[in-house]
């Protein structure tokens, strides 16, 4: 009997270079979260993650495996993400996706999974704008300055034309170095009630524990995408918005056990963001919508997919 060959090992600059472009995920996440939300005809196996805390260091490590049957790929992600990090060097959110083969469960691949997770993450907000956002949609705020802040920046100036992009960071100044290292246009507000008065779309990216989004800022038939916030007793958003949007979510199951957002406020879960894509439930874009996003083990698993292919066709 032979041994497996050793993995292939791509790290972030290898995932940067086959990946050039979030939105070339935008085709296969959208099939992935129809499949996802179609129960077992889907092909989608997705248990709910395992997360792991680490009380002493203010840390998590998440578990997250998915096979998918329609793309024949099946991952495992490790991601570990801690609050409050003195050292700042070290990035808050670190992942990495490890890619079997599925006919035999050789381990193909392992790879750098921080660049997917910005990037799926952001495309699949992305996906929930294109559905939800208003007819007229001008007007972009983002909350946060970190990862995600960058990569949402990235995919929602490509894919939509906001005319104004506003930005808040609980720190000023990393505000003002995201302004500064964005390719476009980006004006620093001071308070989050400045940055969300008069948006369209609002993005929440921050490791806030305690609302930053007040639904008496919000104006009337906005979309937000609300991205950080993955524990049960953690908050981004107060229960005003909660309570008064229509609730949007990846995963059901998931924003049930996970989201403390949608569990303390005791909002109602209209729909997966998949059942929308399938068609099987509206994207009522002309009300302010709330789409609660917790990020998918699937979503990794089409990515990683991704960029394997595209490593294996110019190798
Ligand atoms: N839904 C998903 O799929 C998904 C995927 C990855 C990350 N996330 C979440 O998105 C959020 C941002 O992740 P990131 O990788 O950009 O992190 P990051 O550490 O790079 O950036 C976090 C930002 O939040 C700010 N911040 C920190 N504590 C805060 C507080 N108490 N109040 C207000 N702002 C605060 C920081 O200044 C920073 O700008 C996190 O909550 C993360 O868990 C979600
Ligand atoms: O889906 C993810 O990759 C992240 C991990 C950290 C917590 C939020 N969700």
């Amino acid at each position: 009997m032979s041994r497996p060959a050793c993995p292939l090992y791509l790290g972030s600059e290898e995932v940067e270079k086959h990946f050039p472009s979030a939105s070339l995920l935008i085709p296969p996440l959208e099939t992935a979260l129809a499949n996802f939300s179609s129960g077992p005809e889907g092909g989608v196996v997705q248990p709910l993650r395992t997360v792991v805390p680490v009380e002493k260091y203010n840390g998590f490590l998440g578990v997250m495996p998915a096979y998918s049957a329609v793309d024949d790929a099946l991952t495992t992600k490790l991601v570990t993400f801690y609050e409050n990090m003195k050292d700042t060097s070290v990035p808050s959110h670190q992942a990495t996706v490890f890619l079997f083969d599925p006919r035999n469960g050789t381990l193909k691949a392992v790879i750098d999974g921080t660049v997917i997770t910005a990037k799926r993450t952001a495309a699949v907000s992305a996906i929930a704008t294109k559905f939800l956002k208003p007819a007229v949609a001008d007007v972009l705020c983002i909350l946060g300055a970190g990862v995600q802040a960058h990569s949402h920046y990235e995919i929602f100036t490509e894919l939509f034309s906001f005319k104004e992009v506003k930005i808040w960071n609980r720190s000023r100044e990393k505000a003002e170095t995201f302004a500064q290292s964005v390719k476009g246009p980006a004006q620093v507000c001071s308070s989050a009630q400045e940055a969300v008065t008069g948006a369209d779309v609002i993005i929440t990216v921050t490791m806030a524990t305690t609302p930053i989004l007040f639904g008496s800022w919000v104006k009337s038939g906005a979309h937000i995408n609300a991205v950080g916030a993955s524990r049960p007793d953690w908050r981004e958003l107060d229960d005003d918005v909660m309570r008064n949007s229509v609730l949007y979510v990846d995963s059901r199951e998931a924003a049930l056990t996970e989201s403390g957002d949608v569990i303390l406020s005791g909002a109602e879960i209209f729909a997966e963001l998949g059942e929308v894509v399938k068609g099987t439930k509206p994207a009522l874009s002309e009300k302010t919508t709330v789409f609660k996003s917790l990020g998918m083990a699937i979503e990794d698993t089409v990515a990683a997919k991704l960029v394997f292919d595209s490593w294996s066709s110019s190798n």
